[in-house]
């Protein structure tokens, strides 16, 4: 929680002229009873309706001063903890926006969405209430005690005993309660994760009929929480009578006390009045101090999810000096020795590889799945970075470059096509946002876009739904090639790219593609071995490892592995033809 106290720091100001009109606020409320007592002890006794008169005046101006500050004072605690939120929101998203991938394994989707948005709200609204409170109570407690001793010491036991019940209730429900608090945090992240797998998946569920053990596991969660949040209101649901009761038995033993004081004339009917109203604010206090620690430690378990975001490191930092790629850079890709393992995983997925990606060719990746040919590929994208060896990219160690600046050179399409809300247009100028028409619908020529773009409607201002749901699997794929086309990068990363084209668009989209994009390095993932045959570099990975490098021709004669996959998917003639 303390972690975040900086974030106060802007508003300072705000803060300290709030808690100027909180002793004001505290001040007149502790003086009402004073003004009271003399109405009663001098104007009813005496009958001076003049006096009752003026003082009820002077009573009207104190209570509207108290109500002004107490107003102004929620206006900016209200202010400044929802500045508090808007700049935590801010810093969690530029540092999440940070994160490489293996801060997002170590941090679930759902879980940085609930830090993001609950979390935060808990922390604006505790402290809002903070910031009205944490001054307010301790001058109201503390004033009244001293105005109540004066006024009449001898029945301060009453007061002190009704605030020892108050501190005991409120301890034991504390530690009940508190514990749940982290709890209920955690389940709020489980209902966010079962909400998302559900609707991300709804395609999968409905296709295996699975509604109803989705809608199981959706209760159980939803059950999990709606119980802890039911358990903790029911606890602090009996404060509230609990108080009522002190209060009022506070107010009989005053009454009681008072009145033989009134009666042996050691005390003014108007003093015991305002006795009772002293002790009523001390109680009040004490209960805004009690409630102080039941939030606290709510917003702190917040505070410690979020601040626990904004202090995770990213495992990628750019180098504080820099190489630069030369003026006549050549896109050359060299991989020297490259080993690499996942953050906690279990030894190494790759394993010394060693291969160039010379400028002008085609180096394409074949294996089986999970031998490692997206994870090699990220190494170049630095989403990771390599744990042995080195990767050169402009004969640079790509360790030495800014990543802005090395992934500006490359144009990369995912194994995962995704496009984001908008129209064609823009999805295709997201790397290249002054790229001209005419770029654009070259790169769609390409990528064998321009047939599907052309048909539709309002051809490149055609509107693409969140997540590219509007369009085919094909199309989508189509689209993030012509993306990274517009691009125009001297290195172009095609990671399975081509698997959802038939193989006459494949085909097509390949000689296009080795046409136009001249001296640009291009390496290129693949599962068919039609796809890249043509490559003049083909590296057979298995397992991690290297087991074939060559064209397809004399990998036919010298890699078993390859000669495996070939013979799986081309027919007799097509070997033959070899
Ligand atoms: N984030 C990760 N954390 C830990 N291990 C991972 C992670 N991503 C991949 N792996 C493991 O690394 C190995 C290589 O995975 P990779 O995705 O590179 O294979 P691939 O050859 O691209 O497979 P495919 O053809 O199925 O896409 C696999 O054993 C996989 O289980």
């Amino acid at each position: 929680m303390l972690k975040l106290v900086k974030y106060l720091k802007p508003y300072a100001l705000m803060i300290l002229a709030a808690v100027m009109l909180l002793l004001i606020q505290a001040n007149c409320d502790l003086a009402l009873p004073d003004y009271m007592a003399d109405i009663v002890n001098t104007g009813v006794m005496s009958g001076g309706i003049g006096f009752i008169l003026k003082t009820g005046a002077t009573m009207i101006l104190i209570t509207l001063i108290g109500t002004l500050a107490s107003i102004t004072v929620g206006f900016m605690a209200s202010m400044t903890a929802a500045g508090v939120a808007r700049d935590l929101r801010k810093d969690v998203f530029k540092r999440v926006a940070a994160f490489t991938n293996a801060e997002f394994d170590q941090f679930s989707t759902a879980s940085l969405i609930t830090r993001t948005t609950n979390d935060i709200t808990q922390i604006q609204t505790v402290l809002a209430m903070m910031i009205r409170l944490i001054f307010y109570a301790p001058i109201l407690g503390f004033g009244g005690i001293i105005k109540a001793i004066n006024s009449s010491a001898s029945m301060s036991w009453i007061i002190g005993i009704a605030v020892i019940t108050l501190l005991g209730v409120i301890a034991i429900l504390f530690s009940i309660v508190l514990p749940k608090f982290k709890l209920i945090q955690k389940l709020v992240d489980r209902l966010n994760l079962v909400t998302r797998e559900n609707i991300d998946g709804m395609l999968v569920i409905r296709a295996f009929n699975t509604q109803q053990f989705e809608l199981n596991r959706f209760d159980k969660a939803n059950e999990d929480l709606t119980q802890t949040n039911l358990f903790v209101n029911r606890i602090m649901v009996l404060l509230m009578p609990v108080m009522m009761l002190v209060m009022n038995l506070v107010s009989v033993a005053i009454v009681w006390v008072g009145s033989k004081h009134v009666s042996s004339f050691q005390m003014n009917i108007g003093d015991m009045m305002a006795y009772m109203q002293y002790a009523m604010q001390i109680i009040m206090a004490f209960l805004m101090m009690s409630m102080m620690f039941i939030l606290v430690p709510r917003a702190a378990v917040s505070a410690d999810r979020v601040a626990e975001v904004i202090e995770t490191m990213p495992s990628i930092v750019d180098d504080p000096n820099p190489d630069h790629f030369e003026a006549d850079f050549t896109p050359e890709v060299v991989f020297k020795d490259v080993s690499f393992h996942y953050p906690g995983g279990q030894g190494d997925v790759l394993h010394q590889l060693n291969f160039t990606a010379k400028a002008g060719q085609t180096t394409a990746i074949i294996g089986s799945t999970g031998s490692g040919k997206s994870t090699l590929v990220n190494l170049i994208m630095r989403f990771y970075d390599v744990t042995d060896g080195g990767i050169y990219v402009g004969g640079k160690n790509i360790k030495n470059l800014k990543r802005h600046m090395l992934r500006d050179k490359i144009g990369y399409v995912p194994q995962k096509s995704i496009l984001f809300s908008g129209t064609i247009e823009s999805n295709l100028k997201y790397g290249d946002q002054t790229a001209d028409i005419e770029t654009v619908e070259q790169a769609s020529r390409i990528a064998q876009a321009t047939e599907f773009i052309e048909t539709k409607e309002e051809k490149y201002a055609s509107t693409i739904a969140q997540g590219g749901t509007n369009v085919s699997g094909g199309q989508k794929q189509r689209l993030s090639i012509a993306r990274a086309l517009v691009k125009n990068a001297p290195i172009y990363i095609f990671d399975d790219s081509f698997s959802a084209l038939d193989v006459k668009t494949d085909q097509k989209l390949r000689t296009a593609l080795k046409k136009e994009t001249g001296d640009s390095t291009i390496i290129l993932v693949a599962q068919r071995v039609s796809t890249i045959m043509y490559a003049e570099q083909i590296l057979v990975l298995d397992n991690g490892r290297i087991v074939g490098k060559g064209t397809h021709e004399s990998l036919l004669r010298t890699c078993e592995v390859y000669r495996e996959i070939a013979r799986s998917q081309l027919s007799e003639e097509e070997l033959a033809l070899e």
